[in-house]
């Protein structure tokens, strides 16, 4: 197909800017990997925009008796391949620039894995700690009521991200059934297996950050028993990350939180250490000889370091820092474009987050298939299934970073891409 340079006024600059948004990584990271593929830029200028974001305000009453008014955003990227699919997010800093970043990374990931789903993301911005359980359920039936039109088991199915769990997931499953007059588990995942969830979801990020750190570890010659690994957040990802790879041997010698973290380099005790969903901001309260910043924590002499908190958090002031033979990406966009591209010219391989912690939506959409089927599975299932499916992504991805010696974050894209815009010619344009 023919090939057309278009501009469009809302293009990431030439250089990427100090404070550089998810969106414009994400779009640069897509400009970058498909400079390696022979696919019709139009196309790609179709990726580089989301299909429809929603925007709405969110109303409730605070327990003090005042209304408070917050914005919540649900950004579909784009559904060639299967519904949108992607998590919600409660934090400060949402923004509709950041929801459409996060849902151009959620597309990109369904496709590595090659799950039938495209890419969204969204979320209010709030501070889910400043909000009683009662206030946390009304934002989320509410914010549910708002989005009911437009989301739907085959049309967008949110799921947990930072700041929202299981709970959450329950509310806006049960504000959507009781609307449409019957129960619909299937519209949201990461919901409690009591309505529909799946066994294991809650962990499946984790996971799968941890078997993809046990398999680069193997790559690049390393025994996982002699490797020491810092993590950077306590929560869904990094807490679960942090423990399977201590039972599988690894030397787990720093944990953060929002706070800080602790550092003993001769291991930590993982399972003692309480996690954000078992305690918030508890991290810092656990003994152990050193504390360490969060910017301190990513530049410890350790063999593999893995940021599973917030974004941009590598980037051009501390890359040249980072001692780490590998970086493991557990949060979304924890690296900024200039970061990405001093880490290929040290030779520092950074595995990418759409394949790294891309366990959350593969359980997703086996709790998905459950519940459409009525029928769940057992956690051994589950985790065999989600160990087989991760390792068909992580052989996909070896091959094109071997066959084409680019960075692991081109590979991962070019598979992505390869299939998604191999759906868009096959629908014809313009899904
Ligand atoms: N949940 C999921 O299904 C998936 C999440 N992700 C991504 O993983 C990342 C983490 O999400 P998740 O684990 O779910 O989030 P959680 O809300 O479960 O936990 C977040 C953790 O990060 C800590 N934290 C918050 N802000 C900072 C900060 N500024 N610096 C360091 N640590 C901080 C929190 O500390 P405290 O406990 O003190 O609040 C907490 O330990 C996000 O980028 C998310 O998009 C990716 C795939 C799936
Ligand atoms: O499980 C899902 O649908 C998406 C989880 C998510 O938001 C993510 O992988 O970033």
């Amino acid at each position: 197909m023919a090939s057309t340079s278009t501009t469009h006024h809302d293009e990431p600059p030439e250089e990427p800017t100090k404070e550089e948004s998810a969106l414009e990584t994400a779009r640069r990271q897509l400009q970058h990997a498909a400079d390696h593929l022979n696919i019709d830029q139009n196309i790609v200028e179709r990726l580089k925009h989301p299909k429809k974001v929603h925007e709405v305000t969110v109303p409730i009453e605070r327990e003090s008796g005042d209304v408070e008014v917050y914005t919540g955003y649900r950004a579909q990227h784009d559904s060639v391949r299967g519904p949108f699919k992607g998590g919600l997010r409660y934090h400060p800093d949402v923004t509709r620039e950041e929801c459409v970043g996060l849902g151009m990374w959620m597309t990109w990931k369904c496709a590595v894995m090659d799950i039938p789903f495209g890419g969204a993301k969204g979320g209010i911005a709030v501070n889910p700690k400043e909000l009683t359980d009662d206030e946390k359920e009304q934002l989320t039936r509410r914010f549910t009521d708002e989005l009911r039109a437009v989301i739907g088991p085959t049309k967008d199915i949110p799921a947990p991200d930072m700041g929202t769990d299981p709970q959450t997931m329950a509310w806006l499953m049960d504000a959507y059934s009781m609307q449409e007059g019957e129960t619909i588990p299937g519209v949201v995942t990461g919901k409690p297996p009591i309505v529909g969830g799946s066994k294991g979801r809650d962990g499946a990020p984790g996971r799968s950050v941890a078997i993809i750190t046990r398999e680069v570890i193997d790559y690049y010659d390393k025994d996982i028993k002699e490797t020491s690994v810092a993590i950077q957040g306590y929560g869904s990802v990094g807490s679960n990350a942090a423990r399977l790879l201590d039972d599988w041997g690894a030397n787990v010698v720093a944990v953060s939180d929002v706070n800080g973290g602790i550092y003993d380099p001769n291991g930590l005790d993982t399972h003692s250490i309480p996690s954000h969903h078992e305690q918030p901001e508890a991290v810092m309260g656990h003994e152990a000889p050193q504390t360490v910043s969060n910017d301190e924590l990513l530049e410890l002499n350790v063999d593999v370091v893995i940021p599973a908190a917030i974004g941009n958090v590598l980037s051009a002031e501390n890359a040249d820092e980072v001692v780490a033979d590998i970086v493991v990406e557990g949060a979304n966009g924890p690296t900024t474009t200039v970061a990405s591209k001093i880490f290929a010219e040290r030779g520092v391989p950074v595995i990418p987050d759409i394949l790294a912690n891309a366990g959350g939506v593969t359980v997703s959409y086996f709790e998905w298939l459950q519940d459409i089927n009525r029928r769940s599975w057992s956690l051994e299932r589950v985790n065999n299934e989600l160990e087989t499916e991760m390792l068909a992504a992580w052989e996909d991805v070896r091959e094109e970073f071997e066959a084409r010696d680019v960075t692991w974050r081109d590979a991962a894209y070019i598979v992505a891409l390869s299939r998604i815009a191999e759906a868009h010619e096959a629908r014809g344009l313009w899904p």
